[in-house]
């Protein structure tokens, strides 16, 4: 379905040139929820404006659908849907007009469009809202009549930029349903995030970007095996203390992570790891056992935690 090789995006800002994307492989299969894994800055958002056809390639090659978005964007945008970060709803209009506007701009009839976009906000839950003001609707309503409107024109891919970013834990579980039920369907969704249990949760397949590049890519179980361990002990001491601290239990783990409030120490099983440093007479005043997550992959090959 999308198929990048050696891709660059670069930018010339204020007389300097800015590598946003520098030289990635890529290839997104049909059915597939693929994802972009990140912090700020690491080239995503670079990345799908590509892919959606709407930024021109620096360098490297592209196929979308099998189609060159520098010769056939037209042919890509009406065939792909896309779902912005930020909610680009018209306020003037209520709930249901969003989405007929936006169907007649992709050719839809009269007929068709109101048929459709009846189905769409039923598939949303927000058919009770369909005379509501956009500006009435809560954040994660929002969300979803903007995810609605991308696919007015059933695109066989539908490109995410940050789904839920700004949604409370339960409109992002109702978002994540509603993707879970696109994938029934057989379509083959792009996202990009910066939380791992997002990616953990809705992603076949990732790749992990950072500073322009891919720095591991697979399914979030195989990159949890390949870079972490089964469990991770945290660990918090006093103020300043987690650096002095981190010396005295390297060998208690197979690796230990000091953060600016805890200390992350990796190993199979978290509990004996604890009771061992509670041995050597070291006092946490928090200590807590959790498996692996894909923000431990991140760390590990960045060195960076992903909300930094
Ligand atoms: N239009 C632009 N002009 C100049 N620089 C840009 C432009 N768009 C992006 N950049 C720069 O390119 C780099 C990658 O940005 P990009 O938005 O692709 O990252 P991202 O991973 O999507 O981050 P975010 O999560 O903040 O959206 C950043 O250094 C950014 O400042």
């Amino acid at each position: 379905m999308i198929y990048a090789s050696g891709l660059r995006k670069s930018f010339v800002a204020g007389g300097s040139t800015v590598e946003a994307v520098r030289g990635i492989d890529v290839e997104v299969r049909k059915g597939e929820y693929f994802g972009f894994l990140g912090p700020n800055g690491a080239g995503k958002s670079s990345t799908m404006r590509m892919i959606a056809a709407v930024s021109p390639v620096s360098g490297g090659s592209l196929k979308i659908l099998g189609l060159d978005p520098a010769k056939d964007g037209p042919e890509i945008r009406a065939r792909i849907g896309v779902c912005p970060q930020e909610d680009t709803l018209d306020t003037e209009l209520n709930v249901r007009d969003n989405l007929v506007i936006y169907g007649r701009y992709f050719g839809l009839s009269r007929t068709e469009v109101k048929q459709r976009a009846e189905e769409l906000l039923e598939f949303v839950q927000l058919t009770e809202k369909a005379t509501a003001k956009v500006d009435d609707l809560s954040g994660g309503m929002k969300r979803r009549l903007t995810i609605a409107r991308s696919l007015i024109n059933k695109p066989e891919v539908l490109l995410l930029d940050e789904p839920t970013t700004g949604l409370d834990p339960q409109a992002r579980h109702v978002v994540w349903d509603r993707l879970f039920r696109l994938k029934q369907q057989g379509v083959t969704l792009v996202m990009t995030t910066h939380y791992m249990d997002e990616a953990e949760q809705l992603c076949d397949r990732l790749v992990v970007m950072d500073k322009g590049l891919i720095v591991a890519e697979g399914s979030p179980t195989d990159l949890i095996r390949e870079y972490s361990t089964r469990e991770v002990a945290e660990l918090r001491f006093g103020i300043g203390e987690n650096e002095l601290v981190a010396p005295k239990v390297e060998d208690l783990a197979e690796r230990v992570e000091v953060l600016p409030d805890r200390l992350l120490l990796y190993s199979a099983d978290g509990e004996e790891t604890i009771a061992k440093v509670h041995e050597r007479g070291l006092e946490p005043v928090m200590s807590l056992v959790r498996r692996s997550t894909l923000e431990d992959v991140f760390l590990r090959l960045t060195g960076r935690t992903l909300v930094d």
